[in-house]
């Protein structure tokens, strides 16, 4: 049995995304890059979801599944040798994502309409300026506020992103990886963006600062933003989502409710059974096997090697339907 240990945290409440039009609708987005000597790496394929105002998506999946292509795709950010095919809108009467210049993305998408919460906050801060010469900087760059307003400018972001105003003096190496991650959510909100990508923002914290992290973050989104979060970290996944998207070899194969993929009735594919079923708090069995290469993934579903209830119709490629792409969801296997 698989049944989850009863935990010391609350469970979080059911949330239902506000009815409207999605921030971002992402539809049948595909990212191969092409790599010398003729090879080709399907790293994103077909992946389509909506992200509305005030909802939380979190993509989880395997390392190589493809999640920052994803995020690097829809923030213009792929090099050179990326193909990108798809759409990806942001709603209202956003431009599209996927086909906007540069100059449109650094002047009207990044950091003002879709703000990064990067991977590596110690990355993306500069070691030689304090923290608040960075976020007077970008709300300098990304908004209209007079030169006279910036330091309370500045202020105001590191507070909502509950970064300590006696610590905006310090250089980043002087900061703690909580806190440094702070200062990385505090820029990514300056110019109030309704849409953020935070990819793997709790990597290399404890528990403890990974709780706070994502409560911090589901403030944002309670505030009416919408956010979407790529991780690892199935339990932060749980704590702050409101739907979750399983990733694998480049494909989303699951798109549920994360009340219903962590509760009742639990994940339908095999392969986020598999993720699940991994945890040290759940059984604690690892899935067999290794993903399969993305320059040479099979024509059919591509987790069939690795998966206990294949069958012959898996050499043919399940579509995403009724949220699993599967030919044998769980349900069906119990009925
Ligand atoms: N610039 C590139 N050129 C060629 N292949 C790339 C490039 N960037 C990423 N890839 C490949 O795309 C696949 C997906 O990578 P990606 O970084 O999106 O994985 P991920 O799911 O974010 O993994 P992790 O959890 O480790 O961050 C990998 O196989 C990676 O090697
Ligand atoms: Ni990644």
């Amino acid at each position: 049995m698989t049944e989850a240990p009863p935990t010391t945290r609350p469970a979080p409440p059911a949330r239902r995304s506000p009815e409207g039009e999605p921030l971002l609708s992402v539809a049948g987005l595909s990212v191969r890059f092409l790599m010398p000597g003729g090879r080709d790496v399907a790293a994103v394929e077909d992946v389509s979801f909506d992200l509305a105002a005030g909802e939380c998506l979190a993509l989880v999946g395997e390392s190589g599944c493809g999640k920052s292509v994803l995020a690097s795709a829809l923030l213009g950010l792929l090099p050179a040798n990326a193909m990108v095919r798809g759409g990806a809108r942001l709603a209202p009467e956003g431009p599209d994502l996927l086909t906007a210049d540069q100059a449109t993305l650094s002047r009207t998408v990044r950091g003002r309409r879709l703000g990064l919460i990067p991977q590596s906050p110690s990355a993306h801060l500069t070691p030689v300026r304090t923290v608040r010469s960075q976020l007077e900087e970008t709300v300098r760059e990304i908004t209209d506020v007079p030169r006279s307003k910036l330091r309370a400018a500045g202020e105001r972001a590191a507070e909502r992103a509950a970064f300590p105003l006696d610590h905006l003096d310090r250089h980043p190496h002087q900061l703690s990886g909580g806190l440094a991650q702070r200062a990385a959510t505090a820029l990514a909100l300056v110019g109030d963006a309704p849409l953020l990508i935070a990819d793997e923002p709790t990597t290399g914290l404890d528990r403890d600062l990974v709780d706070r992290t994502v409560d911090e973050l589901r403030r944002h989104v309670d505030d009416g933003r919408g956010l979407l979060v790529i991780t690892h970290d199935l339990a932060a996944a749980e704590r702050i989502a409101d739907r979750v998207a399983v990733m694998y070899a480049g494909r989303i194969v699951e798109l549920a409710r994360a009340d219903a993929f962590f509760g009742s009735p639990g994940p339908r594919h095999p392969y986020a059974a598999g993720l699940l079923d991994a945890l040290p708090e759940r059984a604690f069995t690892p899935i067999p096997g290794m993903p399969p290469e993305l320059d040479a993934l099979p024509a059919g579903c591509a987790f069939a090697p690795r998966c206990p209830a294949a069958t012959d119709a898996c050499g043919a490629l399940p579509a995403l339907a009724g949220g699993v792409a599967c030919h044998h969801p769980r349900e069906a296997a119990r009925a």
